[in-house]
């Protein structure tokens, strides 16, 4: 694993948080996305070499409705950036981790991505990201 990509904070009015992480951050997001396949509205800040991942649901089957639905606003996951997302999961794999998808599925911001499950990492939900070529 190379660097921690982005950060992901689950959120319910995009908009708002938006302008909330504007003010923090004091620069406005570089760029906003759907990903009909995770059923959610991302935005992206710049912070350094990483990234601040704002995410909305969709649609209420979404990871972060359900999320939601339980536990309040705030950090959802960690994403790492890795240079070879299926040599990484077969390593992952082989240290007893579990897999959520051991097939990549469309990310944001052009990145093939994977999870782990949060109750084989201490309670962390884990995104792993390969910038498609
Ligand atoms: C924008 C695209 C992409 C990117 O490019 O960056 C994204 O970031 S998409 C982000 C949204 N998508 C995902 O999160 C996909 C992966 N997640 C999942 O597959 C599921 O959310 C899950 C992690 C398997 C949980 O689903 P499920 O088992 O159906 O939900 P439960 O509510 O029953 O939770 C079970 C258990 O896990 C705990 N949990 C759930 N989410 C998290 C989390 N984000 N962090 C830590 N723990 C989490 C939940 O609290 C339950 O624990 P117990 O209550 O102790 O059983
Ligand atoms: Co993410």
């Amino acid at each position: 694993m190379r660097k921690i990509e982005h950060i992901g904070i689950a959120v319910n009015n995009l908009e708002q948080s938006n302008e909330l992480f504007r003010k923090l951050i004091g620069k406005k997001h570089f760029k906003t996305e759907i990903v009909e396949g995770e059923a959610v509205e991302t935005s992206f800040f710049q912070v350094g070499e990483t990234k601040v991942e704002l995410l909305q649901a969709t649609n209420e089957n979404s990871a972060i409705a359900k999320y939601l639905t339980k536990k309040p606003e705030g950090v959802h996951h960690i994403a790492f950036d890795v240079e070879d997302i299926y040599k990484e999961v077969a390593r992952l794999k082989g240290e007893g981790f579990e897999i959520l998808n051991e097939t990549p599925k469309e990310g944001a911001d052009n990145k093939l991505v994977v999870f782990l499950h949060p109750k084989s990492t201490n309670g962390v939900l884990i995104e792993l990201c390969q910038e498609k070529s």
